[in-house]
């Protein structure tokens, strides 16, 4: 059996007394966009961070290609081919968008410089829609052109695995179908995705596979359709702020 490209290995987190991630176990395979869902609190941003290497496992192992990476710093996991977005956009707002995306190529998996980092920059700006506004300082953008500049930021470093934290979120139902098809297209150039999410249409369209957490633990895995009409699935997210 062939090594799956990402391997969460009975893996645990907890805050004192509070377990945030429960033990949790699923693999990615290369080339895979995989959901992430879950009511408010469940233990996804954890998760991400857990594989980011901004936070250690209180036990279990993360495999990046078989090698352990739980536990290392964010930079070093960074550098092995891990890149994400965040939650609430992390922008340097003072830098242009094109400044912005150099950083990612210097610092990440793929460790360009110069003219070659540029050159990459100004390429995935183009392919997130900002052609044109490459020299435009961040804090006079958008929100979802800072989202897209972040995005590629992360695809700057070339990383083997994406990890999007609710990269989706709001933008207005126009912006949606853009961010969604673009997160499509990355996807079908072959890059491997974690996205979590809470607009469930977006991962019933773009995921074929999903993982569901519920305080902590995983209580579903498997093709979308079924697992998002998993009655347990369901009763999760009843009284949950589920926007979708
Ligand atoms: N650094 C921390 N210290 C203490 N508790 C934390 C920390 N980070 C997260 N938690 C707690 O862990 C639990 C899981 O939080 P987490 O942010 O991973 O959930 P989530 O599924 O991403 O939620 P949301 O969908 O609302 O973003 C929550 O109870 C949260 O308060």
């Amino acid at each position: 059996m062939s090594v799956p490209l990402l391997a969460i290995d009975r893996v645990r987190k907890a805050f004192g007394g509070l377990v945030a991630v429960n033990d949790v176990s699923f693999e990615v395979a290369q080339g895979e966009l995989l959901g992430l869902i879950g009511p408010n609190g469940s233990g996804k941003t954890t998760m991400l961070n857990l594989i980011s290497g901004a936070l250690s496992p209180t036990s279990g192992n993360i495999l990046l290609s078989g090698q352990p990476i739980a536990g290392l710093a964010a930079h070093k996991i960074a550098r092995i081919g891990v890149a994400r977005t965040f939650q609430l956009v992390r922008v340097l707002p003072s830098m242009s968008a094109v400044e912005n995306v150099v950083a990612g190529a210097v610092f990440g998996h793929n460790r360009l410089w110069g003219g070659e980092a540029l050159t990459l920059a100004r390429e995935l700006l183009a392919r997130v829609g900002l052609k044109g506004r490459e020299e435009i300082p961040v804090a006079a953008m958008t929100y979802i052109d800072q989202k897209r500049i972040e995005l590629a930021r992360a695809l700057a470093s070339n990383p083997h695995v994406l990890l999007l934290d609710e990269w989706l979120a709001g933008l207005n139902p126009s912006e949606l179908r853009i961010g969604m098809e673009l997160i499509r297209e990355i996807s079908a150039q072959g890059r491997t995705i974690i996205m979590v999410e809470h607009v469930m249409d977006a991962i019933r369209s773009l995921c074929q596979r999903c993982v569901v957490m519920n305080s902590g633990t995983k209580i579903a895995d498997g093709i979308s359709a079924s697992v998002l009409a998993d009655p347990e699935v369901v009763r999760a997210y009843l009284g949950d702020d589920d926007d979708a």
